[in-house]
């Protein structure tokens, strides 16, 4: 015993029973951060049974995720994912296995290859319309807008057109609505639950989360079953075919080579719907917040815009690959406010040595992006918010380069980046263009909330508002 435990990463003192669990708090990212600057970048902590592995530093996340990435490419279990998804039949918690493989080899080349993904631009023109729309009504009445919540709408409203093809109103999925009950799902799947760190507990259920869970879960099954139902009918040819559509094709053409009923359907659904709502939303939050904060870095964006796309129209999605500047600015969000700071937790299958340390089988595999991003051996003035620093650099998005990889990377690496990356740059490229944009009641720039709340996807604790006023003669 003595020997295996020396070989461990380092980490703090542990105490009976709980381990490493009354070290973590509201924000655990950031409680690791802090931890891994005492331990070093491969860092051991205990939660009650589960032994896990905090990896902080690009090169040791290029160990885990390249170079033994078939050994960290499990997911633990997880029992939000066991009672919403459908027992982990769902992409992002499913066990590695050929049903995993196969089934996000469909989503790739079925849902959120490029082909379908340009098959919904109009439909985002037309939702992002609407926004502008609004702002435009807020911006002649003087109104302050909340940011936050007009950008949640609108890619909610996105997301469901293009999974469901229908926008879903509240009250549809039952008489709490539709944003409260799909938010109530994220939040009891982003609780600390006992059942995760003492699988005996979970039985006994002493927090009531998994009776919640229950509840949700039949909720949701409720509303899956008849969209499933409503699918059913025939569409019209040349009609654009959401998701539902395209998987019930796959289900009844019988090509799929692995088991794949309605059930493993509902479960991708709830997946693609986490996955693509609050991500890209709370990645526009973050950006806008730091716009504002920053008027300079605004102004430059807003420039690069009035010189690709001109001041008598808005952004078209053809304008994107046009507009660098725009692009670090978002890859400097991304460093700084990675909406999943620990990716999704990975799990090794067996047993192996990275640099010198034993990492045991079925130990839970946390990278913290978050201390990767702020690390001040890996940026110059990694505090600051300084878009400049990515001009002539390498570092792109893609997973490749391990300084800065808010899709994760390696065979977990995010499907939906493509779709993820359109959505940020096109809803942020908007508003800037459309807008200028003023901070309420004479805040200044400095006294902007940037508290963080962790979650699925970690999201600013206050909403953001601010003002807008017209930039463009649009008809
Ligand atoms: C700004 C937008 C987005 C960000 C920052 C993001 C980030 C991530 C991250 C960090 C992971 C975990 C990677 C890992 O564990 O190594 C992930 C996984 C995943 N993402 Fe995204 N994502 C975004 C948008 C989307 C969208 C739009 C979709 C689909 C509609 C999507 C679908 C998924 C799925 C299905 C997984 C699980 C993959 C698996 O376990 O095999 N994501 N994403």
């Amino acid at each position: 015993k003595k020997k295996f435990e020396r070989r461990l990463p380092p980490g703090p003192k542990s105490i009976p029973v709980l381990g490493h669990l009354h070290l973590i708090g509201k924000n655990p990212h950031q409680d690791m951060q802090k931890l891994a600057e005492e331990h070093g970048p491969v860092m051991y902590l205990r939660f009650g049974f589960v032994r896990n592995i905090i990896v902080s530093s690009p090169q040791a996340a290029k160990q885990f995720l390249k170079n033994y990435d078939l050994n960290f490419v499990n997911r633990p279990p997880h029992e939000a994912a066991k009672y919403i998804s459908y027992d982990q039949r769902n992409l992002s918690f499913g066990s590695y296995g050929p049903y995993w493989r196969n089934m996000r080899k469909l989503c790739t080349l079925e849902l959120l290859s490029s082909t379908k993904i340009n098959s919904f631009k109009s439909m985002r023109k037309e939702e992002i319309r609407f926004l502008v729309d609004r702002i435009e009504n807020a911006a002649r009445e003087h109104d302050t807008v909340d940011l936050s919540d007009l950008v949640g709408s609108l890619s909610a409203d996105v997301s469901c057109r293009m999974i469901f093809g229908k926008k879903y109103e509240d009250n549809e999925i039952d008489e709490r609505g539709f944003k409260v009950v799909i938010q109530e799902g994220m939040q009891l799947a982003a609780l600390p639950n006992l059942g995760n760190f003492f699988p005996y507990l979970s039985l006994l259920d002493l927090q009531g989360l998994t009776k919640r869970m229950k509840a949700v879960a039949k909720v949701y099954d409720k509303f899956l079953q008849k969209i499933l139902d409503e699918h059913d009918v025939l569409k019209e040819p040349g009609q654009t075919k959401d998701f539902v559509d395209t998987m019930l094709d796959i289900m009844k053409s019988g090509v799929a080579e692995f088991e794949f009923d309605r059930t493993h359907i509902k479960a991708v659904l709830l997946d693609m719907l986490a996955a693509g709502v609050d991500t890209a939303a709370t990645t526009v939050d973050w950006t806008m917040a730091e716009l504002l904060r920053n008027p300079q870095v605004m102004r430059k964006v807003q420039n690069e815009l009035a010189q690709v796309v001109g001041m008598d129209r808005m952004v078209d999605e053809s304008d994107l690959t046009s507009l660098e500047y725009l692009d670090m600015v978002i890859k400097e969000v991304f460093r700084l406010h990675p909406v999943a700071p620990l990716l999704i937790p990975h799990r090794s299958i067996e047993d192996c040595e990275i640099d010198g340390f034993f990492i045991p089988k079925n130990s839970t595999v946390m990278v913290n992006i978050y201390a990767i991003g702020r690390d001040p051996k890996v940026w110059t003035d990694a505090e600051k918010f300084v878009p400049e620093r990515f001009v002539g650099s390498h570092i792109d998005l893609l997973g490749r380069d391990f300084e800065l990889i808010p899709f994760g990377s390696g065979r977990r690496g995010c499907p939906g980046i493509q779709l993820g990356l359109i959505m940020v740059r096109l809803v942020v490229a908007q508003l800037v263009h459309c807008f200028d944009w003023t901070l309420p009641d004479g805040m200044k720039p400095s006294e902007i909330d940037m508290s963080e709340e962790f979650g699925l996807v970690v999201t600013r604790a206050s909403h953001l508002k601010a003002n807008p006023s017209c930039r463009l003669q649009l008809n």
